[in-house]
């Protein structure tokens, strides 16, 4: 059925999130000729305005091709876009509109997404919890507040404990980062996994210094620990410790996927469906992975849309290993957007079922939160921490 419309909606509720970005949400809706809809996700947090426009310019490419033919369309667009793999913008964009074209395909043939993959490996996905540490800056701020997450069944949760640091650690703030763990581990015990978030901002020498202090504490991984275009910081990064590396929140194609996989640079991989091409690029990217015996643990930190569509794939990669969620931590406009379809129970999510990503979204409310996208304010406290963490005591 040809794609008759290519539409980015920007949302954005009263309540805010547990991070700015998590405050708003960007959906890409695809109308086919025969009235079928789909949804897709792009990155909301940086340089919504610009991901936005390259929606348009993205659907300029899909508008008037046949919907189902997800992996031609995307060609199509790598073979117009002639940037594509080095432009977030253009990969977000891309990855959402191939979302929203799943979607639509599913729907068409009364399917989810994991039945036209292969169906169910598993039925039910062990989530890890993120988003639960707003405003934490003592080490017993992060200590209350994980055994609250402990209490609500979750047995694995992620957070940043180094605080306003950035490039370069000095004793205070590694101090500062192991007294935080320390009573994170002592809070939750030792059968709760904790996974230590660098967000990709550290020097490779300092980062060393972080896997060495922190390791004790058993860390399930080490995330981002250096720049994520410093490849040649994570060799070196491998070769002085001895912790589990996830990273590839940031990964923008398959072979860039390659170029980590192929250097043993990485034990899970966590690329992200909006913005590494969708689902048509994802599955590529966990089958490659599979190869190399690593285990995925997809980067899944915006909205309801994103989330669903992770299930699908959570639910039939045999290489999986944990999902992140905010789900618990979203504002509750997004998960009112998917009617609360994909609730976490005992820190488990069930895949589900309904044909397309498995969600159906609240279109009356898509309107009431409809919103005109606009820059990005930069304060002192970067976009992409936690709110209130960017600081130490
Ligand atoms: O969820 C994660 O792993 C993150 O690193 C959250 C990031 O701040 C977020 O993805 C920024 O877009
Ligand atoms: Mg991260």
């Amino acid at each position: 059925m040809k794609i008759k419309e290519v539409e980015p909606i920007v949302l954005s509720g009263k309540e805010g999130g547990s991070a700015t970005w998590a405050s708003v949400a960007i959906l890409v809706r695809v109308v086919t000729a025969n009235g079928e809809v789909g949804y897709g996700e792009a990155v909301p947090t940086a340089r919504p305005l610009q991901v936005v426009s390259a929606v348009k310019q993205v659907a300029r490419s899909y508008v008037g091709r046949e919907v189902e033919e997800v992996e031609r369309n995307s060609w199509e667009w790598h073979r117009q876009d002639f940037y594509l793999a080095r432009s977030f913008e253009s990969t977000t964009a891309a990855s959402a509109v191939d979302i929203a074209s799943w979607d639509v395909l599913g729907k068409e043939l009364g399917a989810p997404v994991h039945k036209l993959l292969g169906g169910p490996f598993r039925r039910k996905v062990r989530n890890y919890a993120n988003g639960w540490y707003p405003d934490c800056v003592t080490p017993e701020d992060f200590a209350s507040k994980a055994k609250e997450v402990v209490r609500m069944g979750y047995t694995a949760l992620k957070f940043d404990p180094f605080g306003e640091y950035y490039d370069y650690l000095d004793e205070r703030g590694l101090r500062q980062a192991v007294e935080r763990v320390r009573a994170v581990r002592e809070a939750v015990g030792d059968d709760v996994e904790i996974l230590v978030e660098h967000h990709g901002r550290f020097n490779p020498n300092s980062a060393v210094m972080a896997a060495r202090a922190l390791e004790p504490f058993n860390p399930l991984f080490m995330e981002e620990p250096v720049h994520p275009e410093n490849v040649e910081g994570m060799r070196k990064y491998r070769a002085s410790t001895t912790v589990r590396v996830a990273l590839g929140e940031r990964i923008l194609s398959l072979t860039e996927a390659l170029d980590y996989l192929s250097q043993g640079l990485v034990d899970f991989l966590q690329i992200d469906l909006t913005n590494v091409g969708g689902v048509t690029q994802a599955v590529k990217v966990s089958h490659l992975a599979e190869a190399f015996g690593v285990e995925m643990a997809y980067h899944n930190a915006f909205g309801p849309v994103q989330n669903a569509v992770t299930l699908q794939l959570d639910a039939v990669v045999p290489n999986f290993l944990v999902q992140e969620s905010f789900y618990d931590w979203f504002p509750q406009w997004k998960r009112d957007l998917i009617y609360d379809s994909t609730p976490v129970r005992e820190g488990h999510s069930t895949v589900p079922d309904s044909p397309g990503i498995g969600v159906k979204v609240n279109e009356k409310l898509v309107e009431d939160l409809r919103v005109e996208p606009r820059e990005v304010e930069f304060t002192e406290e970067p976009k992409w921490v936690v709110k209130g963490t960017w600081r130490g005591w």
